[in-house]
């Protein structure tokens, strides 16, 4: 146990899916893994642990923003030896030809500041996906056949923009959508020398404002759960 995980030692996998929603990660528990076990619920932090294909996962909500998924990604990673780490989240659009329910692979992901900023100071830290698991995402999302964009994201740490400008500016320079935890996850798989990935689903466009009917959300993210999974055990 942990100050924010109850799992007993041995009760989490190697392999941990983090939607920011615990109902996603319930949701996600129960509609893809064999068996699954709740084995964390400390502030209704949902984590469910079973198996897919015979593989043993955690699907564990990370809560929404940096300094809650960081509290989240350094417990398991420390504490409960979790090896591979994939974000299953929602996202913003910010270009034209990425559309809602299209996924996106985050390859790099820019901050403007996260709980690792006091670390880095003067530091610009680029972070980055385990390649390993970026290319077997983009084969599986191939395979799957859902449109797929990889580059670079942003990782926000507010949801209600007040910055015109940066959104201009992080559109110019092709940014392919906004959320709110990448950047700190890739961070710290980084420092700890573990296997990271964000596996997006654009769930609203920041130019059109189109975004997917509350009743779609589930079957939408489907393609990127299935895509995360297969990454994991490529
Ligand atoms: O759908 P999740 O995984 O929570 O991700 C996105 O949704 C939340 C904002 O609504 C933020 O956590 C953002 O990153
Ligand atoms: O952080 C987020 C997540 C989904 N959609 C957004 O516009 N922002």
């Amino acid at each position: 146990m942990t100050f924010h995980i109850g799992a007993k030692p041995g009760e989490i996998a190697e392999t941990v899916l983090l939607p920011g929603d615990p109902y996603r990660a319930r949701w996600a528990a129960q509609k893809y893994l064999e068996n699954p076990v709740l084995v964390n619920e400390v502030r209704g932090m949902l984590g469910y642990t079973g198996t897919w294909r015979g593989q043993r996962v955690t699907i564990h909500g990370s809560g929404m923003g940096m300094p809650s998924l960081s509290i989240y990604a350094t417990e398991l990673m420390k504490d409960y030896g979790t090896q591979t780490l994939i974000r299953i989240g929602s996202a913003g659009a910010l270009q034209n030809e990425v559309k809602v329910r299209d996924v996106v692979l985050a390859q790099t992901a820019s901050t403007c500041g996260s709980p690792s900023r006091s670390i880095f100071r003067e530091l610009n830290f680029a972070p980055c996906a385990d390649f390993a698991l970026l290319s077997a995402a983009h084969k599986a999302a191939l395979n799957i056949g859902v449109p797929v964009h990889v580059g670079g994201i942003f990782s926000s740490d507010t949801f209600y923009d007040e910055r015109q400008d940066l959104s201009d500016q992080l559109q110019r320079h092709g940014t392919l959508c906004v959320e709110m935890e990448a950047a700190e996850l890739y961070m710290l798989a980084a420092r700890y020398k573990r296997r990271a990935l964000a596996v997006l689903t654009i769930s609203d466009h920041i130019l059109t404002h189109e975004a997917l009917p509350a009743d779609q959300r589930e079957t939408s993210f489907g393609a990127m759960v299935e895509v995360a999974l297969e990454a994991a055990f490529a």
